[in-house]
C-alpha cells in the first residue's frame, strides 16, 4: 500500500504539485492520468524522493529513505533509457542485484521474462524504446519488489508488447502487488486499471474507480431501434428532460439521453412500439477524460484554421500528440539535485528542459455513437450492451 500525502511542488512561482494525497491499493493496477505538464512525473519523483519538495509517501507504512534495499520492496521505472552506457544490458543488471544482494542469476531471470535474452550481451544504448522499456520493467522486477511505479512504461512498445505489458502488469497486480502507473493510452489504460489518481495543473481530480470517473464525468445514454422509431421518438420527447437523437447513419435507431434505459423500455411499451434494440451506451475512459481534464490543460495546440477570424494560421504548429511516441517528459533518473531546500525548486528556462509532448489539445467533442461497435474512435473501456426485461 502506497500512501501519498499532502504532496507539493514549486518550480519557482509556479506550482507542479498542489497538495496530493491519495492511496494505491495492493491487489490491483492504479493508473495515473492527467494532461502533458499536469505533474505525474514530478509527483512520482517526489514518492521517491528523487524531486526536493514537500509531503509525504509512505510504502506499507515506511517512508522511502528508511527502507534499508528500496530495489527489493519498491521497482520503479521513471526514465526509459536511463542505463549505464558502456555495461551491457545483463551487467548492467548483474551489477545493480549486486549492489542490493539480490542473486546475479536473478538479472538471467527477468531478462528472460521481458523477453530480452536473445540481446541480453548487448549495450542497452543500441536499444529502441521499446526493448529499453522492457529492459527499465526488467530493472524493476529485479528485487521481486512489492510496489512498481511506471511512469509512461507503455511508450515505445508496439501493440504485441503493450498487450503483453497489460497482462504482466495485471498477473503481478493478482499476485498482491500494489501497482502505480502513468500512461497516456487511455484505452490501454482503461483495459489495464483497476483504480484511477487523475490530476491536473498538479491538483487531484478524481481518485477512485474507473467506471466510477466515466459515469462521474460523462454522460450515458441509451440506444434503441425500432421499425417504429418515429413513434417512439415522439413519447420519449415528451418527457421532461430527454432529449432524442436520430443519428442519419442509423436509420431506425435512436439515440436517448436524460432518461434511463428501462424508463424507455416502458415508454416503448406503453405506446406498443416494438423494440428490436435497447442497449445502454457507456462512455470511454477518454472521453471522461477529455471531460475531466479539459480545463487543466497546460500545453494547447494552435488550431490551424478557423478561430482565427483574420484568416491567419499560426506559423509554427504544434507536433501531433503520438501517444506511442518516444518519451520526452522530464528526465527521473538519475535526479537532478535539489538546488535549494525547501518545496521550491528554482524554474528551469524553457529551452533548458527537456521537450514537453503537446498532444490531445484542442480536441473536437466527442459524441457518445462513437462507442458503438465498429464506429469506436475513442478506444475505450467498450461499450456495454444490456438489455433488460421486466418479466
Ligand atoms: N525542471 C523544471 N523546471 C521548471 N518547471 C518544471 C521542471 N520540471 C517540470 N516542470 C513543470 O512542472 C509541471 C509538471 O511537469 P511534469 O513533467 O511533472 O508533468 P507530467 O504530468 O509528467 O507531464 P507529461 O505528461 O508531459 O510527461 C509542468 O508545468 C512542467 O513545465
Amino acid at each position: 500500500m502506497i500512501t501519498a500525502q499532502q504532496l507539493h511542488k514549486r518550480y519557482g512561482a509556479k506550482t507542479a504539485v498542489d497538495h496530493l494525497t491519495f492511496e494505491v491499493r495492493p491487489g490491483m493496477v492504479t493508473g495515473f492520468l492527467g494532461p502533458n505538464g499536469a505533474g505525474k512525473s514530478t509527483t512520482m519523483r517526489l514518492m521517491l524522493d528523487l524531486d526536493n519538495g514537500g509531503g509525504e509517501t509512505l510504502f506499507d507504512g515506511r517512508k522511502f529513505g528508511t527502507i534499508r534495499h528500496p530495489m527489493r520492496e519498491i521497482g520503479a521505472v521513471l526514465e526509459a533509457k536511463a542505463f549505464h552506457p558502456t555495461r551491457t544490458a545483463r551487467n548492467h543488471l548483474r551489477m545493480l542485484a549486486a549492489g542490493s544482494g539480490i542473486p546475479g542469476s536473478r538479472a538471467d531471470e527477468v531478462l528472460d521474462f521481458v523477453g530480452l535474452s536473445d540481446v541480453k550481451n548487448k549495450k542497452p544504448k543500441s536499444f529502441s524504446l521499446g526493448m529499453a522499456q522492457r529492459l527499465g520493467l526488467a530493472q524493476a522486477l529485479l528485487g521481486d519488489p512489492k510496489t512498481l511505479i511506471l511512469d509512461e512504461p507503455a511508450n515505445g512498445l508496439d501493440p504485441h508488447g503493450i498487450h503483453w505489458l497489460r497482462d504482466v502488469l495485471r498477473s503481478l497486480a493478482r499476485e498482491g502487488r500494489t501497482i502505480f502507473v502513468s500512461s497516456h493510452l487511455l484505452s490501454e489504460m482503461s483495459l489495464m486499471a483497476d483504480q484511477l489518481v487523475v490530476i491536473g495543473r498538479g491538483q487531484m481530480i478524481y481518485n477512485g474507480d474507473v467506471d466510477g470517473f466515466v459515469q462521474q464525468f460523462t454522460q450515458s445514454s441509451v440506444l434503441v431501434r425500432s421499425p417504429q422509431a418515429a413513434q417512439l421518438a415522439e413519447a420519449l420527447r415528451r418527457v421532461d428532460g430527454v432529449t432524442v437523437v436520430e443519428p442519419a447513419e442509423h436509420p431506425g435507431a435512436l439515440q436517448v439521453s436524460g432518461i434511463e434505459t428501462a424508463a424507455v423500455g416502458e415508454i416503448a411499451f406503453q405506446s406498443n412500439v416494438m423494440l428490436h434494440e435497447l442497449a445502454t451506451q457507456t462512455a470511454s475512459l477518454e472521453a471522461a477524460f477529455m471531460s475531466a481534464t479539459g480545463d487543466s490543460e497546460e500545453y494547447v495546440a494552435q488550431e490551424l484554421l478557423g478561430g482565427h477570424p483574420g484568416g491567419a494560421a499560426p506559423a509554427a504548429p504544434a507536433a501531433p500528440a503520438d501517444p506511442a511516441g518516444p518519451a520526452a517528459g522530464p528526465p527521473a533518473a538519475p535526479p537532478v539535485p535539489p538546488s535549494q531546500p525547501g518545496d521550491t525548486t528554482p524554474e528551469v528556462p524553457h529551452e533548458q528542459r527537456p521537450a514537453l509532448r503537446v498532444g490531445a489539445a484542442a480536441h473536437p467533442a466527442l459524441h457518445l455513437l462513437a462507442d458503438r461497435p465498429g464506429h469506436s474512435a475513442l478506444g475505450g473501456r467498450g461499450v456495454h450492451r444490456r438489455v433488460r426485461h421486466p418479466q
